[in-house]
């Protein structure tokens, strides 16, 4: 997962994501599958990007009682994909369930997907953290709290924001993966998200990897755009 680009492929079915990937054609991609796209397509679309060999992350976000969500993940876990997460705010003994899930549902030889938990979801602001979920401190001693958590449950890392990666890396060790959406170059429009960043500005974060939605999806020219994207998070000058 180190160093990568994420695309999220927020698209209603599998013959768009085909029509984009075509573009993609020479690049070996890491994408992200999330409830839009599982939702309509089911486990045929995991195999479809598998085919094309692209990493997966599956972005389900799992958030139930630690029975439910050790049996779901003992499902997702056979499908094979590199990358699954759950909601931190689940707790521990969920995050532990998902874990043992994981490990029981991973076809023998392979390697268990990694799990990562949503701290703050991106979407969030300060004001609405504190109005709409009562928080007693800040928003970013939230994330911190749930990415301690997190470790403590024996997760890999976790989802935020790229201005919360660096003080988690910090806290918790280089090792521990921050996965950043919400992740915004200069020209783009915010949308839905509200604690963004810039590609460069993850770069100096430590951060492991960015998700990249609709800069990139949603662009004139979407392989450029992505191009550009990568460049500007490994440092690369043209
Ligand atoms: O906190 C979170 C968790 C997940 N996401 C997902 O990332 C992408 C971002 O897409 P953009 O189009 O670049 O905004 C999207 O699939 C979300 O479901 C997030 O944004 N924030």
């Amino acid at each position: 997962m180190k160093d990568s680009l994420i695309i999220a492929l927020d698209f209603p079915n599998k013959g768009q994501v085909l029509n984009f990937l075509e573009a993609f054609e020479s690049e070996q991609l890491f994408v992200k599958v999330g409830m839009e796209l599982f939702y309509s397509e089911g486990p045929s679309i995991i195999e479809a990007l598998k085919k094309q060999n692209h990493k997966i992350f599956l972005d389900l976000k799992l958030h139930d009682i630690p029975n439910t969500v050790k049996r779901a993940m003992k499902v997702l876990a056979s499908f094979g994909c590199d990358l699954v997460n759950v909601h931190a705010a689940g707790g521990s003994e969920m995050m532990t369930a998902a874990l043992e899930g994981l490990d029981a549902g991973t076809p023998s030889g392979l390697k268990r997907p990694d799990c990562i938990a949503v701290t703050q979801l991106t979407s969030t602001s300060e004001a609405q953290a504190k109005s709409e979920q009562f928080i007693t401190g800040s928003l970013q001693e939230s994330v911190l709290n749930y990415a301690e958590l997190a470790k403590r449950s024996g997760l890999d890392g976790v989802v935020c924001s790229p201005l919360e990666a660096g003080m988690i890396h910090h806290r918790l060790g280089s090792e521990f993966h921050t996965v950043t959406p919400g992740i915004r170059p200069l020209e783009s429009e915010m949308q839905d998200q509200k604690r963004t960043a810039t590609p460069a500005f993850a770069r100096e974060q430590g951060i492991s990897a960015i998700v990249v939605g609709r800069p990139i999806t949603h662009a004139a020219n979407p392989l450029e755009s992505y191009l550009k994207i990568k460049n500007d998070w490994k440092g690369v000058r043209l």
